[in-house]
C-alpha cells in the first residue's frame, strides 16, 4: 500500500498547524482538500466474506482461507445487543454535532494519543481530509467533562465503556480463532497466546466522522492505511464508505473494495501486529474511507493489541519459503513510534533481512 502517489507524501511534522474547517457548511471543496487522483486502482464489486461466529463460518479452516486472502471480514454472530450499537452511533453523532470551539476544548495534544483532531495520518500528505476523528485511550470521563462541561457525563462514558467491554470479549474471541487458524504447534501456540489472551488485550477507540461532502470524487474521508493493531473491530453506520484494498492475485490486479453496510455485522480488520506475530502469513490490510454527498456518515474502530510493552515475536511458519522469523520482536508502543516516522514503511523497517536472518538467533 502506497499513500496517494500524486498526493505528495511528507514526513510527518507535529508542530504544523491544524486546519479545522466546519466541513459540514462547506458548499464546495476547498483546494486544501482537493485530492488529485482517487482512482489509483479501480473500485470493483466482490462479496465480502462473512463469519458468523455463532455458526459454522467459524470454522478455522474457513477463517485460514478467508485471512490469507482477504485480511478482513465482516462479522455476524457476535453476540452484541443491537440497542448499544445504536446508542454508540447516536452518541458518536452527538460528540461530532457539538460546535467546533466545544470539540477543540478536548482537541488531542500535539504529542498525545487521545482527543479530538484531525485523522493522524494527515501529516503525511500534502492534503487535508474529508473528516474528523476522536480517540479513546483509557478511561472516556476526562474527555466527557471537557466536552459536555454542564451536562451528567454519565451518558457518554457509559455507552463507550460498555462498547469496549464487550468488544474485547469479541476480539479476544477472533484473535485465538485466528491463531487456531494457523495450524501452530502446542508450543507455538502457547507462546502466541502470551500478550493475546483476551484478559491482556489493550484498545483505543477511535470514533470517525465523515460530513457530506458536495464534491465526493475529488475528496479523500481517511486516506489508505493499515492499522497498527492486531485486529481492529470497526462498527460502521448504514452508509458505505470504508473500502479495502485487495492485493494482485489470481483474480486480477489490485483493487478497491467496498464493505457494504450488513446491519449488525462488524468488521474486522487484521492489523500490523497481526502480520508480525504470524510471521507474514495474515498480513494486515489496506483500506481507506470514502465519502459521499448526501449522507453523514460515522465509524467506530476498537483498535486492539497487546499490552502496550509486551514485545511480540512472530510464531509459525513464515510465508515466504526461508524458515526463519521474518520480523524482529518487537512491542505495540515501540511499533507506533515507527509507525509515527515511517508510515507505511513501518513494517519493512522491522523485517530480517534475508541474508541476516541466519544470524543473532535469527533462525528457527
Ligand atoms: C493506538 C493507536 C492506533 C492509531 C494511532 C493510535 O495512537 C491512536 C489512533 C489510531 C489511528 C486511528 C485511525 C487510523 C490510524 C492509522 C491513525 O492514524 O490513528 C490509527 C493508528 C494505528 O493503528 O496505527
Ligand atoms: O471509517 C472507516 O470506515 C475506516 C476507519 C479506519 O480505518 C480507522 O479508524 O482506522
Ligand atoms: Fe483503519
Amino acid at each position: 500500500m502506497n499513500p496517494n502517489p500524486t498526493t505528495t507524501f511528507m514526513p510527518c511534522s507535529p508542530s504544523e498547524p491544524q486546519q479545522h474547517l466546519e466541513l459540514e457548511s462547506v458548499r464546495e471543496v476547498p483546494d486544501s482538500h482537493a485530492w488529485p487522483a482517487l482512482d489509483d486502482h479501480p473500485t470493483v464489486y466482490e462479496p465480502v466474506p462473512v463469519v458468523d461466529l455463532a455458526g459454522p463460518d467459524a470454522s478455522v479452516a474457513h477463517l485460514a482461507r478467508v485471512c490469507e486472502s482477504w485480511g478482513a471480514f465482516q462479522v455476524t454472530g457476535h453476540g452484541i445487543r443491537s440497542d448499544l450499537l445504536e446508542r454508540l452511533e447516536s452518541e458518536t453523532r452527538r460528540l461530532f454535532a457539538l460546535p467546533m470551539d466545544q470539540k477543540l476544548k478536548a482537541a488531542r495534544p500535539s504529542n498525545g494519543i487521545s482527543g479530538y483532531g484531525l485523522a493522524r495520518i494527515s501529516c503525511f500528505f500534502s492534503k487535508l481530509m474529508w473528516s474528523e476523528g476522536f480517540t479513546i485511550s483509557g478511561s472516556p470521563l476526562d474527555h466527557a467533562l471537557k466536552l459536555w462541561p454542564d451536562a451528567d457525563p454519565s451518558r457518554f462514558c457509559d455507552v463507550m465503556q460498555d462498547y469496549s467491554d464487550e468488544m474485547k470479549q469479541v476480539a479476544g474471541r477472533v484473535v485465538r480463532l485466528m491463531l487456531l487458524s494457523m495450524g501452530l504447534t502446542p508450543e507455538e501456540m502457547k507462546r502466541a497466546e502470551e500478550g493475546t489472551r483476551v484478559d491482556q488485550l489493550s484498545a483505543v477507540l477511535q470514533l470517525n466522522s465523515y460530513p457530506p461532502c458536495p464534491d465526493p470524487n475529488r475528496a479523500m474521508g481517511l486516506a489508505a492505511h493499515t492499522d497498527s493493531s492486531l485486529v481492529t473491530l470497526l462498527f460502521q453506520s448504514g452508509t458505505s464508505g470504508l473500502q479495502l484494498l485487495r492485493r494482485q492475485d489470481q483474480h486480477g490486479p489490485a483493487r478497491w473494495v467496498t464493505v457494504p453496510p450488513r446491519p449488525g455485522a462488524l468488521i474486522v480488520l487484521a492489523g500490523d501486529l497481526l502480520q508480525i506475530l504470524t510471521n507474514g502469513r495474515y498480513k494486515s490490510v489496506a483500506h481507506r474511507a470514502v465519502v459521499n454527498r448526501n449522507h453523514h456518515r460515522v465509524s467506530v474502530a476498537y483498535i486492539c493489541g497487546p499490552p502496550p510493552h509486551h514485545k511480540l515475536s512472530p510464531v509459525g511458519k513464515p510465508a515466504s519459503p526461508a524458515p526463519c522469523l521474518a520480523y524482529r520482536a518487537v512491542s505495540w508502543a515501540d511499533y507506533l513510534g515507527l509507525k509515527a516516522e515511517l508510515f507505511d514503511k513501518a513494517l519493512a523497517s522491522i523485517m530480517v533481512a534475508e541474508d541476516s536472518r541466519g544470524d543473532e538467533g535469527i533462525c528457527c
